[in-house]
Protein backbone atom coordinates (compact mmCIF):
# COMPACT_ATOMS: atom_id res chain seq x y z
CA UNK A 1 0.00 0.00 0.00
CA UNK A 2 1.28 3.38 -0.80
CA UNK A 3 2.11 5.83 1.80
CA UNK A 4 0.79 9.10 2.43
CA UNK A 5 3.59 11.14 1.63
CA UNK A 6 4.49 14.77 0.82
CA UNK A 7 8.19 16.41 0.92
CA UNK A 8 7.00 18.63 3.70
CA UNK A 9 5.83 16.81 6.01
CA UNK A 10 6.87 13.07 8.33
CA UNK A 11 5.99 10.40 6.71
CA UNK A 12 2.81 8.37 7.47
CA UNK A 13 3.78 4.60 6.91
CA UNK A 14 1.03 1.83 6.94
CA UNK A 15 3.22 -1.34 8.61
CA UNK A 16 0.51 -4.04 7.14
CA UNK A 17 2.55 -6.06 4.60
CA UNK A 18 6.23 -5.91 5.98
CA UNK A 19 7.37 -6.04 2.65
CA UNK A 20 10.79 -5.06 1.89
CA UNK A 21 9.09 -1.66 0.01
CA UNK A 22 7.89 -0.54 3.56
CA UNK A 23 11.30 -1.49 5.18
CA UNK A 24 13.04 0.76 2.48
CA UNK A 25 10.10 3.88 3.16
CA UNK A 26 11.20 2.96 6.90
CA UNK A 27 14.74 3.15 6.51
CA UNK A 28 13.96 6.48 4.35
CA UNK A 29 11.74 8.22 6.49
CA UNK A 30 13.99 7.17 9.27
CA UNK A 31 17.22 9.25 6.98
CA UNK A 32 15.67 11.97 6.59
CA UNK A 33 13.29 12.55 9.18
CA UNK A 34 14.20 10.48 12.22
CA UNK A 35 9.88 10.49 12.74
CA UNK A 36 7.24 8.48 11.35
CA UNK A 37 3.43 7.74 12.08
CA UNK A 38 2.34 4.35 11.95
CA UNK A 39 -1.12 4.37 9.87
CA UNK A 40 -1.86 0.91 10.16
CA UNK A 41 -0.68 -2.62 11.06
CA UNK A 42 0.21 -2.08 14.54
CA UNK A 43 -1.78 -4.69 16.87
CA UNK A 44 -2.08 -2.38 20.16
CA UNK A 45 -5.96 -1.30 19.32
CA UNK A 46 -7.45 1.91 19.93
CA UNK A 47 -9.56 0.97 22.85
CA UNK A 48 -6.08 -0.35 24.72
CA UNK A 49 -4.89 2.95 24.44
CA UNK A 50 -7.53 4.77 25.23
CA UNK A 51 -7.87 2.69 28.44
CA UNK A 52 -4.32 3.42 29.17
CA UNK A 53 -4.88 6.83 28.75
CA UNK A 54 -7.43 6.28 31.27
CA UNK A 55 -5.56 5.23 34.27
CA UNK A 56 -2.98 7.81 33.26
CA UNK A 57 -5.49 10.36 34.34
CA UNK A 58 -6.24 8.31 37.44
CA UNK A 59 -2.57 8.31 38.19
CA UNK A 60 -1.88 12.30 37.62
CA UNK A 61 -5.04 12.80 39.30
CA UNK A 62 -4.58 10.52 43.01
CA UNK A 63 -2.69 12.53 45.92
CA UNK A 64 0.59 14.15 45.99
CA UNK A 65 1.30 11.59 48.89
CA UNK A 66 0.65 8.31 46.90
CA UNK A 67 2.30 9.50 43.72
CA UNK A 68 5.70 10.44 46.57
CA UNK A 69 5.29 6.64 47.40
CA UNK A 70 6.65 5.27 44.33
CA UNK A 71 9.41 8.76 43.54
CA UNK A 72 11.76 8.13 40.62
CA UNK A 73 14.67 6.91 41.34
CA UNK A 74 18.36 6.19 39.93
CA UNK A 75 17.33 3.13 38.08
CA UNK A 76 15.52 5.47 36.23
CA UNK A 77 11.60 4.13 37.18
CA UNK A 78 8.88 6.15 39.29
CA UNK A 79 7.16 9.10 39.43
CA UNK A 80 8.65 12.63 38.76
CA UNK A 81 7.31 15.95 39.93
CA UNK A 82 6.65 19.07 38.10
CA UNK A 83 9.97 20.96 36.86
CA UNK A 84 11.90 17.79 38.31
CA UNK A 85 13.63 16.96 34.83
CA UNK A 86 15.20 18.92 33.01
CA UNK A 87 15.58 18.23 29.48
CA UNK A 88 17.08 21.07 28.17
CA UNK A 89 19.31 22.43 31.37
CA UNK A 90 21.46 24.90 28.99
CA UNK A 91 18.32 26.52 28.25
CA UNK A 92 15.50 26.24 30.56
CA UNK A 93 14.87 28.48 33.16
CA UNK A 94 12.94 26.01 34.87
CA UNK A 95 12.32 22.92 34.75
CA UNK A 96 10.31 20.98 32.62
CA UNK A 97 6.20 21.90 33.00
CA UNK A 98 5.62 17.95 33.51
CA UNK A 99 4.89 15.09 35.37
CA UNK A 100 6.04 11.93 34.54
CA UNK A 101 6.11 8.36 35.59
CA UNK A 102 8.41 5.63 34.28
CA UNK A 103 7.76 1.84 34.18
CA UNK A 104 10.87 -0.06 33.52
CA UNK A 105 10.29 -3.58 32.40
CA UNK A 106 7.15 -5.90 33.84
CA UNK A 107 8.33 -9.78 34.86
CA UNK A 108 5.58 -12.40 34.00
CA UNK A 109 3.06 -9.14 34.42
CA UNK A 110 4.69 -8.24 37.73
CA UNK A 111 6.25 -4.55 37.67
CA UNK A 112 9.67 -4.58 39.13
CA UNK A 113 9.36 -1.36 41.47
CA UNK A 114 6.52 0.02 43.55
CA UNK A 115 3.48 1.00 41.84
CA UNK A 116 1.46 4.10 42.90
CA UNK A 117 -1.89 2.88 45.08
CA UNK A 118 -3.70 3.92 42.00
CA UNK A 119 -2.55 1.46 39.89
CA UNK A 120 -2.03 -1.45 41.79
CA UNK A 121 -4.59 -3.07 40.58
CA UNK A 122 -3.91 -2.69 36.95
CA UNK A 123 -0.84 -3.81 37.00
CA UNK A 124 -1.47 -6.91 34.45
CA UNK A 125 -3.05 -4.60 32.14
CA UNK A 126 -0.32 -1.96 32.36
CA UNK A 127 2.75 -5.30 31.68
CA UNK A 128 0.44 -6.47 28.66
CA UNK A 129 0.50 -2.45 27.15
CA UNK A 130 4.10 -2.81 27.74
CA UNK A 131 4.57 -5.86 25.80
CA UNK A 132 2.50 -5.05 23.12
CA UNK A 133 4.80 -2.09 22.65
CA UNK A 134 7.95 -3.64 23.29
CA UNK A 135 6.45 -6.40 20.05
CA UNK A 136 5.33 -3.47 18.01
CA UNK A 137 9.13 -1.94 18.14
CA UNK A 138 10.63 -5.08 17.33
CA UNK A 139 8.42 -5.68 14.30
CA UNK A 140 10.07 -2.22 13.68
CA UNK A 141 13.24 -3.19 13.96
CA UNK A 142 12.91 -6.14 11.92
CA UNK A 143 11.84 -3.94 9.27
CA UNK A 144 14.80 -1.35 10.08
CA UNK A 145 17.55 -4.59 9.61
CA UNK A 146 15.34 -5.72 6.27
CA UNK A 147 15.35 -2.20 4.89
CA UNK A 148 19.41 -1.85 6.01
CA UNK A 149 19.78 -5.21 3.73
CA UNK A 150 21.77 -7.03 6.67
CA UNK A 151 22.72 -10.46 5.30
CA UNK A 152 21.29 -14.02 6.28
CA UNK A 153 24.63 -15.19 7.66
CA UNK A 154 24.84 -12.09 9.80
CA UNK A 155 21.59 -12.68 11.51
CA UNK A 156 19.17 -10.98 8.30
CA UNK A 157 16.42 -9.22 9.77
CA UNK A 158 17.10 -10.43 13.51
CA UNK A 159 19.71 -8.66 14.16
CA UNK A 160 18.44 -5.52 15.87
CA UNK A 161 15.58 -7.58 17.49
CA UNK A 162 17.30 -10.84 18.65
CA UNK A 163 19.89 -8.07 20.43
CA UNK A 164 16.39 -6.37 22.24
CA UNK A 165 14.85 -9.83 23.31
CA UNK A 166 13.89 -9.61 26.87
CA UNK A 167 14.40 -13.14 27.28
CA UNK A 168 17.73 -12.40 27.24
CA UNK A 169 18.24 -9.66 30.21
CA UNK A 170 17.35 -6.71 31.94
CA UNK A 171 17.25 -3.49 29.58
CA UNK A 172 16.58 0.23 30.06
CA UNK A 173 13.20 0.02 27.96
CA UNK A 174 10.57 1.78 29.81
CA UNK A 175 7.11 2.61 29.47
CA UNK A 176 6.10 6.20 30.47
CA UNK A 177 3.13 8.03 31.15
CA UNK A 178 2.82 12.06 30.76
CA UNK A 179 0.99 14.89 32.10
CA UNK A 180 1.63 18.46 31.10
CA UNK A 181 -1.04 20.26 33.20
CA UNK A 182 -2.65 23.50 32.35
CA UNK A 183 -0.98 26.23 34.15
CA UNK A 184 -2.92 28.20 36.62
CA UNK A 185 -3.25 31.69 36.32
CA UNK A 186 -1.01 33.46 38.42
CA UNK A 187 1.42 30.64 38.73
CA UNK A 188 5.37 31.22 38.11
CA UNK A 189 5.15 30.97 33.97
CA UNK A 190 6.93 32.84 31.29
CA UNK A 191 5.27 31.96 27.84
CA UNK A 192 7.34 33.17 26.11
CA UNK A 193 10.67 30.91 27.39
CA UNK A 194 9.14 28.30 29.44
CA UNK A 195 8.51 24.86 28.25
CA UNK A 196 6.89 21.53 28.69
CA UNK A 197 9.61 19.01 27.69
CA UNK A 198 12.61 20.94 27.17
CA UNK A 199 14.30 19.90 23.45
CA UNK A 200 16.17 16.65 23.22
CA UNK A 201 16.90 13.16 21.68
CA UNK A 202 15.48 10.24 22.85
CA UNK A 203 18.43 7.65 24.27
CA UNK A 204 17.10 4.37 23.00
CA UNK A 205 16.66 2.81 19.70
CA UNK A 206 12.91 2.78 18.78
CA UNK A 207 10.62 5.17 20.62
CA UNK A 208 6.89 4.88 20.16
CA UNK A 209 4.66 8.21 21.03
CA UNK A 210 1.01 7.98 21.75
CA UNK A 211 -0.80 10.97 21.50
CA UNK A 212 -4.53 12.56 22.19
CA UNK A 213 -6.85 14.40 19.54
CA UNK A 214 -5.96 18.05 19.90
CA UNK A 215 -3.48 17.70 22.44
CA UNK A 216 -1.03 19.27 20.24
CA UNK A 217 2.33 20.63 21.12
CA UNK A 218 5.25 18.65 19.84
CA UNK A 219 7.81 20.00 17.62
CA UNK A 220 10.91 18.37 15.81
CA UNK A 221 14.10 19.98 14.63
CA UNK A 222 14.51 20.21 11.45
CA UNK A 223 18.09 19.22 9.97
CA UNK A 224 20.47 22.06 8.04
CA UNK A 225 18.95 24.95 9.94
CA UNK A 226 15.72 24.21 9.41
CA UNK A 227 14.11 25.27 12.12
CA UNK A 228 11.29 24.10 14.31
CA UNK A 229 7.95 22.37 13.03
CA UNK A 230 4.95 20.97 14.51
CA UNK A 231 4.89 16.98 14.68
CA UNK A 232 0.79 17.05 14.82
CA UNK A 233 -1.20 14.48 16.29
CA UNK A 234 -3.01 13.75 13.38
CA UNK A 235 -0.87 14.43 10.14
CA UNK A 236 -2.26 16.48 7.18
CA UNK A 237 -5.82 15.27 5.96
CA UNK A 238 -5.28 11.91 8.32
CA UNK A 239 -9.11 11.41 10.14
CA UNK A 240 -9.68 9.31 12.65
CA UNK A 241 -7.66 8.17 16.31
CA UNK A 242 -4.30 9.47 16.28
CA UNK A 243 -1.60 7.55 14.66
CA UNK A 244 1.14 6.14 16.90
CA UNK A 245 4.24 8.50 16.14
CA UNK A 246 8.01 6.98 15.94
CA UNK A 247 11.28 8.43 16.28
CA UNK A 248 14.06 7.15 16.51
CA UNK A 249 17.02 7.54 19.72
CA UNK A 250 20.58 7.78 20.16
CA UNK A 251 21.52 4.29 20.47
CA UNK A 252 20.11 3.38 17.10
CA UNK A 253 21.67 6.43 15.46
CA UNK A 254 25.22 5.68 17.33
CA UNK A 255 24.71 1.93 16.14
CA UNK A 256 23.83 2.80 12.53
CA UNK A 257 27.20 5.10 12.72
CA UNK A 258 24.52 8.24 12.29
CA UNK A 259 22.76 6.98 9.27
CA UNK A 260 19.35 6.67 10.67
CA UNK A 261 18.46 10.10 12.42
CA UNK A 262 18.08 10.41 16.17
CA UNK A 263 16.24 13.84 16.18
CA UNK A 264 16.07 16.83 18.95
CA UNK A 265 12.44 17.32 19.60
CA UNK A 266 10.66 19.30 22.09
CA UNK A 267 7.15 20.24 23.68
CA UNK A 268 5.85 23.82 23.76
CA UNK A 269 2.52 25.25 25.03
CA UNK A 270 0.50 25.69 21.98
CA UNK A 271 0.74 28.96 21.01
CA UNK A 272 -3.13 29.55 19.90
CA UNK A 273 -3.63 27.85 23.19
CA UNK A 274 -4.99 30.09 26.16
CA UNK A 275 -2.51 30.99 28.64
CA UNK A 276 -0.77 28.29 30.11
CA UNK A 277 -2.41 26.13 27.75
CA UNK A 278 -4.69 22.87 27.75
CA UNK A 279 -3.82 19.48 29.73
CA UNK A 280 -1.67 17.46 27.83
CA UNK A 281 -1.57 13.68 28.18
CA UNK A 282 0.71 11.53 26.11
CA UNK A 283 2.51 8.14 26.70
CA UNK A 284 5.25 7.03 25.08
CA UNK A 285 7.69 3.68 25.23
CA UNK A 286 11.08 3.62 24.99
CA UNK A 287 12.67 0.80 23.62
CA UNK A 288 16.12 -0.50 24.86
CA UNK A 289 18.51 -3.24 23.67
CA UNK A 290 19.27 -5.86 26.33
CA UNK A 291 21.63 -3.77 28.79
CA UNK A 292 25.14 -6.37 27.81
CA UNK A 293 24.59 -6.08 24.24
CA UNK A 294 27.63 -4.21 23.16
CA UNK A 295 27.36 -1.97 20.69
CA UNK A 296 29.56 -3.05 17.64
CA UNK A 297 28.86 -1.78 13.69
CA UNK A 298 26.17 -3.07 12.24
CA UNK A 299 26.58 -5.33 9.38
CA UNK A 300 24.80 -3.76 6.76
CA UNK A 301 26.62 -2.21 3.43
CA UNK A 302 24.13 1.05 3.64
CA UNK A 303 25.67 1.82 6.89
CA UNK A 304 29.25 1.04 6.29
CA UNK A 305 28.75 3.32 2.70
CA UNK A 306 28.75 6.31 4.79
CA UNK A 307 32.32 5.86 5.54
CA UNK A 308 32.07 6.89 8.97
CA UNK A 309 31.05 3.84 10.33
CA UNK A 310 33.69 4.27 13.35
CA UNK A 311 31.63 6.44 14.98
CA UNK A 312 31.72 3.25 16.88
CA UNK A 313 34.83 2.72 17.28
CA UNK A 314 36.27 6.27 17.80
CA UNK A 315 36.89 6.17 21.27
CA UNK A 316 39.32 2.51 20.53
CA UNK A 317 36.38 0.84 22.84
CA UNK A 318 32.90 -1.09 21.90
CA UNK A 319 30.62 0.14 24.50
CA UNK A 320 27.23 -1.70 25.75
CA UNK A 321 24.02 -0.59 25.35
CA UNK A 322 23.99 0.18 29.29
CA UNK A 323 26.41 1.75 29.49
CA UNK A 324 25.60 4.00 26.51
CA UNK A 325 21.55 5.18 28.38
CA UNK A 326 24.03 5.53 31.99
CA UNK A 327 25.96 8.54 30.08
CA UNK A 328 22.83 9.88 28.14
CA UNK A 329 20.65 9.69 31.58
CA UNK A 330 23.33 11.37 33.91
CA UNK A 331 23.04 14.62 31.73
CA UNK A 332 18.95 15.54 32.34
CA UNK A 333 18.57 14.53 36.51
CA UNK A 334 20.29 16.00 39.15
CA UNK A 335 20.66 11.96 40.89
CA UNK A 336 22.85 11.57 37.40
CA UNK A 337 24.90 13.32 38.03
O1 LIG B 1 4.91 14.14 25.30
C1 LIG B 1 5.42 14.11 24.20
O2 LIG B 1 4.78 14.32 23.18
C2 LIG B 1 6.87 13.82 23.98
C3 LIG B 1 7.59 13.34 25.18
C4 LIG B 1 9.02 13.08 24.90
O3 LIG B 1 9.56 13.47 23.90
C5 LIG B 1 9.80 12.26 25.85
O4 LIG B 1 9.32 11.99 26.96
O5 LIG B 1 10.92 11.86 25.48
FE1 LIG C 1 11.42 12.50 23.60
Amino acid sequence: MASVRSESTIPVIPLEDGSAECAKELVDAARQWGFLYISAGSDISQSKIDRMFELSKKFFSSPREDKEKCAISANNRGWSSMHSETLNPQNQRRGDFKEALNFGEFSNGKAQQPLPPSLVPHEVELAKFADQCHELCLRLLRLFALGLKIDKEDGGEEWFASRHDQANGPSGSILRLLYYPAIPPGADYIPEVDIRAGAHSDYGSVTLLFQRPSQDGLEILLPNGGGWTAAPVNPPGYEGPPPILVNLGDLLSYWTAGLLRSTIHRVIFPPHARRGGEDRYSMVYFCHPVDTTPLVPVPSKIVQERGNRGANETEGTVITAAQHLKSKLAASYEWGK
